[in-house]
């Protein structure tokens, strides 16, 4: 019998460790990864290159419609093409971090990305990682998870990331920016922050990368089990 591939949705607020566990899925099961933030992050940097101001609604979903923007995996994870040009390190920066939620809050813009997102998901096994997909993009994902750590927590851990690549970092900048950001995400009207009734929580401030990895290879089985 061919194995069922199904949807894993992971949610939760910033720099939860999401994407790290989600890619790390993806590739013990061989399925695709889909980093919607990315995605945001894109547009956002295109709207900061082109003079567009975040909060006119118009001008983004302008923008957007005519933004081709892609997520190529390859081994040094995912790649993401702006344009057709590589801008996986420049999405990143501060400017657009610091500007991301607004562009995201708008409706317009989210109705368009979730419609590309649920074709990037279709018909294969696939890890999605986000705020929203639990809740809007993919209601029916067959395991749910929603990842949380404490404000400090999260904000060490990616001083101590940008500290390694180099990046100047400033600790108490970066914990206010992942709270404004929160709190951006979560108190939208359109597909905000919350965790699914569905999602299985999970508090990673003090678990290692692998053991939310195990946890979560434990929901996928528990589903399987369940279907056998
Ligand atoms: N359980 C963990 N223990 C320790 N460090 C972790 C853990 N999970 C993730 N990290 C580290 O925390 C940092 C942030 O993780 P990651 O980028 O995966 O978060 P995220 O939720 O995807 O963030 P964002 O929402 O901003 O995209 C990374 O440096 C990652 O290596
Ligand atoms: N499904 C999603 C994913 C992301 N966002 C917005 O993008 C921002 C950046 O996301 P990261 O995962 O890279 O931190 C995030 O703060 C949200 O504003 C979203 O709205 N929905």
């Amino acid at each position: 019998m061919q194995e069922e591939h199904i949807a894993i949705a992971i949610d939760g607020p910033a720099a939860a460790g999401k994407s790290t566990v989600a890619k790390i899925v993806a590739e013990k099961l061989n399925y695709i990864y889909v980093d919607t933030g990315a995605m945001y992050r894109a547009l956002t940097l295109k709207a900061l290159n082109d003079g567009v101001d975040p909060s006119d609604e118009a001008a983004v979903i302008n923008l957007l419609l005519e933004t081709n923007i892609e997520l190529a995996n390859d081994s040094t994870g995912q790649r993401v093409i702006l344009d057709g040009k590589d801008v996986t390190e420049e999405i990143r920066y501060q400017p657009v971090s610091a500007n991301v939620s607004y562009i995201a809050k708008l409706t317009a813009v989210r109705q368009e990305m979730l419609k590309r997102q649920r074709e990037l998901a279709k018909d294969r096994g696939v890890v999605m990682d986000g705020r929203d997909i639990g809740t809007h993009v993919l209601p029916g994902a067959q395991v749910k998870i929603f990842l949380v750590a404490s404000v400090d927590e999260r904000a060490k851990r990616r001083h101590d990331e940008n500290i390694a690549k180099g990046i100047p970092s400033d600790l108490d900048q970066l914990k206010a920016e992942i709270e404004k950001r929160d709190e951006i995400d979560t108190n939208r009207e359109t597909a905000p922050l919350v965790k699914a009734d569905d999602a299985v929580e999970l508090d990673t401030t003090s678990l290692s990368i692998h053991e939310v990895v195990h946890s979560i290879l434990q929901e996928v089985e528990k589903y399987k089990n369940k279907q056998n």
